[in-house]
């Protein structure tokens, strides 16, 4: 009424008066008393109403309170951040971009202690120097660590640089020494008294967590090892069908900025699956025994942690990084009286530290040129090392008076890339000024660091209020209303819960700054509905791997004089599995080739990635169960999340052995054979016991006869465990992961069999297609498929995708119509049949279409009867190939890709022509002929 009398205009005046004087006639004491009335009842209503009104108001005047409270603290807390962001690169600017640690060996148990204690820590940053004839020698370091110091002490120097990681600098920590004084006990330390690596993740998590920025972490980890480049969270070939892993390539923007091409780099949300991530690498790591360490590195081990924050333009990068290296162990080689291999990696391990020195000596003394290309090792660290980088060298040494030379040598070297203290010696008087002005400013930095934690006890009992309140923490709240704004961010447990199938509870256990946004699943790829068509070009535009010449595998098992080539030297590592010599057995696997050439490529602007990105397709695809396959076919340039990864690793396998359960062998039409048969075979394939092993997982296990040899398997339903990749070694036995109903899959698993066990039997010379293919084909675009093989393969490729619906050019199968195109396993025969002469062919029968015919074919009498929800499995040779029928009456013939290791046949005639073919192939692949198009047959026929 006051509100509205209010707005009435001054000129109603007049007639407002007039009407309420008219009113005054009708204020009879009636009407007053049926007013009252009135308002009488009204009070009670009205009084809640205020009540609540009230209420209402004073939460609704706390709230707002509340909320500028916290956006007072949040503002001065980002203020704070930025103050010691600015003191730390100051103090760290004192202390030196490049600082240099020193590190002394305690001596252990039974080790011969020697006349004297030739090295002795003056101080915590002198080391002296006890040499003959009682002459001593002095070195100085930034800090220098006696035999006591715990690794608490180490990790307390280091701390800053994980700090500055966190402000956006690019950041690297080596540790460097003579083998066997403790590089890998700094780095990795032990359960009970962890090293830098888990401290420095954990580290990086916390802080990470401590701000109140989104910060997305990723892991990768390679190796150095004779100068190649090897991932280690890869696993690496074990037996010679198994896959090659992905060459790794160094690529470096206009920016100077280093990315490795293929490496795989994973996201993780927690320590504790960094750490799972950590180990997994340790242990495909190149040790081996000598004299001065039972488990010596024999290559340089290195880890990178990326980190992307998009919100946080304070920072110095968007993406930075760390690498924490633990160097392969400097050693004489006079001393060490290592040879063959041994010598080798020695000669590789010590040329590229030579290097290392060379380019930190460059850097510090400011040279114009720093010499990063001498080695992998500096050209994969370049945009780590430098001025706007943090570097650390732990430099190790021993206290032994027998390793006093390596000790001089790893102490001048430290020296050596600590120069410029060396050229330009401070004055004391400068020095004490210096100390004193970082002691200010850590005690500054202490200060700050006191604040802030003030401020986020407020920040989060506030949080708590508000919740109480309203029932959602404002800090989400502002998050909400700043994502919304910018219109680019989401939550990463959605994203999860859409397209990654992450278990809610797990996923929301994740911690806040680990949300990923809009962005960020378009770069990592999660987003596969906006990224495939990207891909799809990124795909088209590349050759399929297949068709690459890194990818070629030649059977080269006796003649290893392949070095030169890039394709050839890859089989050779291979093939130096099997051909152990007394020295190359010691050394854990590891991939001796040419394979990882640096390509020093210029990326345009507009594919320059901040994201570390699984490049190659179809590579890693081997490595997934389903899950994988659809991360495989939705992108080739992904980013990948540790619990895919992880997940593979989940059990321990009962078994050894793994037949890749992606791998789509599909139809490949084979020539007509124009020779007669040959050698034939003398061994049988037969099934001899099956049983149900594990009801859970429908694990069934059979033995199968074979050249007079008995050997296991397992089919299981069960998703092969990423040991079962990685470390399987043993020959007998193997696991077919089945879509149980896929004979398929069988059908590799058996041929991976045949790999394994056929050892002593002759098989053919390799197709081209196995050849150019590195081992098995694969398709990831149906259409190309429907048009090699017809319909029939491409509904065989949908079933092995578990029946997820395909498009073919306008033709799209239903689940439904895929199953009723599928064998039923339970009740039809799968029969493996090696063919007699150059290929394996496998025979898979239909029920439709001449089961009865296979059966009367069949003269092997071991085969089972089949009990109800077991397979049937006959193996046997057969000289006969056959057979899909597709609707169209099309014949196809599914080719078993032959295991790399067994195709050597005897005789010189069969030497010659492995020779021959081999060299034809060689000069085909170098002219560039397969790149020109021309398809396997095309080679077979030229080989034959
Ligand atoms: N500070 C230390 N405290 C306790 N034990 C240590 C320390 N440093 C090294 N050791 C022990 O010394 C042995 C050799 O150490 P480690 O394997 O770390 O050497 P390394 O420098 O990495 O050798 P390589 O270069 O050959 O790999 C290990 O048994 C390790 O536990």
């Amino acid at each position: 009424m006051k509100n509205m009398d209010s707005k009435k205009p001054i000129r109603n005046l007049t007639d407002t008066i007039h009407s309420l004087l008219g009113l005054k006639s009708h204020l009879t004491s009636a009407w007053v008393k049926s007013v009252c009335d009135i308002i009488k009842n009204l009070p009670h209503e009205r009084s809640r109403t205020d009540a609540g009104k009230s209420k209402d108001d004073k939460s609704g005047t706390d709230i707002s309170k509340i909320k500028e409270e916290l956006a007072t603290l949040t503002a001065s807390i980002n203020q704070l951040s930025i103050q010691r962001r600015q003191i730390l690169n100051e103090l760290l600017d004192l202390k030196g971009n490049i600082r240099v640690f020193c590190r002394i060996r305690p001596i252990t148990l039974g080790e011969n202690f020697g006349r004297l204690r030739p090295v002795v820590a003056l101080d915590s940053s002198n080391v002296h120097l006890k040499l003959a004839d009682n002459k001593t020698k002095s070195y100085s370091f930034d800090k220098v660590f006696h035999p006591g110091s715990s690794q608490d002490e180490v990790f307390s120097e280091v701390e800053p640089v994980i700090k500055s990681v966190l402000d956006g600098y690019n950041a690297c920590i080596f540790a460097y020494g003579q083998t066997g004084t403790g590089k890998t006990f700094t780095m990795e330390g032990t359960p009970d008294s962890p090293g830098i690596v888990p401290r420095a993740t954990e580290a990086l998590f916390k802080q990470a967590g401590d701000s109140n920025h989104a910060f997305i972490i990723t892991f990768s980890m390679l190796e150095i090892y004779l100068g190649n480049l090897k991932d280690l969270l890869v696993p690496q070939p074990t037996k010679p069908t198994d896959p090659l892993p992905p060459c790794l390539s160094i690529q470096t923007d206009p920016n100077g900025g280093i990315e490795i091409e293929n490496i795989v780099s994973i996201q993780v949300n927690d320590i504790n699956q960094a750490l799972k991530l950590y180990r997994l690498g340790c242990r495909s790591r190149s040790t081996a025994t000598t004299n001065s360490n039972a488990t010596s590195s024999r290559s340089h081990c290195m880890i990178r942690i990326s980190i992307t924050c998009f919100d946080a333009p304070e920072r110095r990068r968007e993406t930075n990084k760390i690498w924490l290296v633990d160097l392969g162990g400097s050693e004489r080689v006079m001393k060490t009286k290592a040879w063959g291999r041994r010598l080798d990696e020695g000669k590789a391990i010590n040329l590229s530290l030579s290097a290392l020195g060379d380019v930190i000596n460059a850097l510090q003394r400011k040279k114009c040129h720093i010499p990063y290309r001498n080695s992998k090792l500096t050209q994969v660290l370049r945009d780590s090392l430098g001025e706007d980088s943090k570097t650390l060298m732990l430099v190790h040494v021993s206290p032994k008076e027998e390793d006093l030379c390596e000790t001089i040598c790893s102490l001048n070297f430290a020296t050596r890339v600590k120069s410029v203290h060396l050229g330009h010696e401070e004055s004391t008087e400068i020095k004490s000024q210096k100390e004193n002005e970082m002691m200010n400013l850590q005690q500054k930095m202490e200060k700050i660091e006191d604040e802030r934690l003030h401020l986020r006890r407020q920040i989060k009992k506030l949080n708590e209020k508000l919740e109480n309140l309203t029932g959602t923490a404002m800090e989400e709240q502002l998050e909400a209303s700043h994502f919304s704004t910018q219109g680019s961010f989401i939550d990463l447990n959605m994203v999860n819960k859409r397209n990654e199938n992450v278990k809610p509870a797990s996923s929301f256990q994740l911690p806040r700054f680990m949300r990923s946004t809009i962005c960020s699943r378009r770069k990592s790829g999660m987003d596969h509905q906006t990224s495939s068509g990207r891909d799809r070009v990124f795909s088209k535009s590349r050759r399929p791997l297949s068709h690459r010449a890194e990818s070629v595998t030649l059977p080269v098992k006796n003649y290893s004089g392949y070095k030169s080539d890039c394709s050839i030297s890859k089989s050779t590592c291979m093939l130096e599995l099997n051909m152990k010599t007394s020295a190359d057995n010691e050394t854990e696997y590891s991939q001796d080739a040419s394979e990882c050439d640096i390509k020093m490529i210029v990326c345009p602007e507009k594919e320059k990635s901040h994201w570390t990105t699984v490049s190659q397709k179809g590579q890693l695809g081997h490595l997934y169960s389903n899950g994988g396959q659809r991360l495989r076919k939705s992108s080739s340039k992904q980013l990948l999340k540790v619990d895919n990864w992880l997940d593979l690793n989940k059990n321990e396998p009962p078994i050894s052995g793994y037949a890749p359960r992606n791998k789509q062998v599909l139809a490949i039409p084979l020539p007509e054979k124009k020779h007669g048969n040959r050698g034939q075979k003398t061994s049988t394939y037969s099934l001899a016991t099956e049983k149900i092993v594990n009801q859970n997982n429908m694990e069934r296990q059979f033995d199968i006869f074979t050249g007079g040899r008995t050997v296991s398997g397992v089919v299981t339903d069960k998703p092969p465990t990423l040991k079962d990749l990685l470390y399987e070694e043993s020959r007998s036995s193997f696991i077919i992961p089945s879509h149980a109903t896929n004979d398929r899959t069988l059908m590799q698993s058996q041929n991976l069999l045949e790999g394994l066990s056929m050892e002593d039997d002759e098989c053919g010379s390799p197709s081209l297609s196995d050849i150019s293919c590195g081992g098995l084909q694969e398709y990831d675009d149906e259409n190309e498929v429907s048009e090699m093989y017809g319909m029939q393969a491409v509904k065989d490729l949908a079933q092995c995708s578990e029946g997820s619906m395909l498009k073919n050019s306008g033709h799209q199968f239903s689940p439904s119509e895929l199953d009723n195109s599928i064998i039923d396993s339970k009740e039809d025969t799968a029969v493996f049949t090696p063919e007699s002469e150059e290929k394996w062919h496998c025979e898979e029968v239909h029920s439709k279409l001449g089961m009865e015919n296979s059966r009367e074919e069949d003269t092997d009498a071991s085969t089972e009867s089949p009990s109800k929800g077991t397979i049937t499995t006959s193996c046997r040779p057969r000289s006969q190939k056959k057979l899909f029928m597709d609707d169209r009456n099309q014949e196809l013939t599914v080719t078993l890709v032959k295991s790399q290791g067994i195709t050597q046949r005897r005789g010189s005639y069969n030497i010659l022509k492995h020779k021959v073919q081999l060299s034809c192939a060689t000069a085909l692949l170098g002219l560039g002929l397969l790149d020109l198009g021309f398809d396997d047959n095309f080679f077979y026929g030229l080989m034959l």
